[in-house]
């Protein structure tokens, strides 16, 4: 009985036709279709692709390996061979070996006519993407919440990721565990502020404050694009010795105002005409971001902008980005969720913002955007 369909299943074929998932899940079928001329190619594109997904727990863990027995970087100095690799590394040469060929299938390095290993494009582009590399580094976190999927899934688990974070629940952070953190977002922060800024222009903005700006590479990122704007980030008091650092490293400290608080206790500061919230919503629950977005509307002026930029979900049609890893992360931090831009954009309505724009963005599995304007008087 184990085999049968079940009825919602039964009931997809039409009349006395089975349906073509009911056909494409028989071994007969599948014999067939993978020798007919028409559908062999298909049939193999689609194996591959099922394939892939059963691999794709070991294909992590060898990027995983590459960064933490720091391949690209040692490679980055030149091509190596397998054995100095190995010596270097302190892992034995046959297991060396069969790691380098596994992250030579992937694409990450290749191995030259002399049998020494140099770096491929992807393989460089892990050093040269800010923060890349620190974020696969901490997903043995998320992996080890990820560990028994069902029982994740059921919300049987307690995730580690959740204490990570432990901002997020509003208490008070160890300021050794802020650092650590507030590291991994900034260096991420570079590729988010780039995308961003170039979907959004701030022509015309007199004063932009980042609400959970954390250190202020955001800010910064802003500051060289518009030498005039004068710029307020607003977070918990643990993030702001850091901010105020950065800001006077980068000449800032006359062009900026840091304000510190909670946006879930304080009011937020007043004279700011554009206000952006870059990776904040996802870490919180609707009832949080409903409040929030509603003190955002009103510290705003008239004609005022709030800009949104995080990860987002595919919504609709689901992305592997924002449906099959971010949502994965935030359902595992346990206090947010990711939201596709129609869910954003419906909680800014509900705020009171008059229309909201969905902006396209260049890499969504960086970031997405919402502009939200509120009525001119
Ligand atoms: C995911 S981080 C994003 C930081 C930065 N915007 C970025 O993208 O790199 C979320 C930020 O929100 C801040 N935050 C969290 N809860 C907050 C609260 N109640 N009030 C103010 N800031 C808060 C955190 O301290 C942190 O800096």
């Amino acid at each position: 009985m184990a085999d049968s369909p079940a009825p919602e299943e039964q009931a997809t074929g039409t009349g006395l036709l089975p349906s073509l998932n009911n056909l494409i899940a028989k071994r007969g079928f599948q014999k067939w279709a993978a020798r007919f001329p028409f559908t062999r190619r298909r049939v193999r594109r689609e194996g591959e692709a099922l394939f892939d997904l059963l691999a794709g727990f070991c294909h992590s863990q060898v990027l995983l390996a590459v960064v933490k027995l720091d391949i690209p970087a040692r490679l980055m100095r030149g091509p190596m061979d397998c054995g100095a690799l190995s010596a270097v590394t302190d892992v034995p040469v046959a297991r060396m070996e069969v790691l380098l060929r596994a992250a030579t299938a992937l694409g990450l390095v290749r191995r030259k006519r002399n049998k020494r290993y140099a770096l491929t494009q992807r393989g460089a582009a892990l050093v040269g993407a800010p923060g890349l590399q620190e974020m696969i580094r901490h997903h043995d976190v998320l992996y080890r919440d990820l560990a028994d999927p069902v029982a994740f899934f059921r919300g049987e688990t307690s995730p580690e990721l959740a204490g990570f974070w432990p901002y997020v629940f509003g208490g008070d952070v160890d300021p050794a565990l802020a650092r650590t953190y507030s590291e991994l977002m900034a260096q991420s922060q570079l590729l988010v502020a780039d995308d961003t800024l170039d979907a959004v222009s701030l022509k015309g903005v007199r004063r932009l404050m980042d609400i959970g700006g954390g250190t202020g590479a955001f800010l910064a990122e802003v500051a060289k694009r518009y030498d005039t704007l004068e710029l307020t980030l607003f977070d918990l008091p643990p993030v702001v010795p850091e901010a105020t650092e950065r800001f006077a490293k980068n000449g800032l400290t006359a062009r900026t105002k840091i304000e510190a608080g909670s946006f879930r206790t304080d009011s937020l500061p007043m004279g700011a005409d554009t206000i952006s919230l870059i990776r904040v919503l996802y870490d919180h629950a609707d009832e949080t971001v409903a409040r929030l977005l509603t003190k955002i509307f009103e510290a705003l002026p008239a004609g005022g902008r709030l800009i949104i930029s995080e990860p987002m979900s595919g919504g609709e049609t689901p992305t592997k980005a924002g449906d099959a890893y971010f949502a994965l992360y935030t359902l595992a931090m346990g206090t947010g969720k990711t939201r596709s831009a129609a869910q954003i954009k419906a909680l800014c309505l509900t705020a009171g913002f008059q229309s909201v724009d969905l902006v396209r963005t260049r890499r969504s599995f960086i970031t997405s955007c919402v502009v939200a304007h509120k009525a001119q008087e």
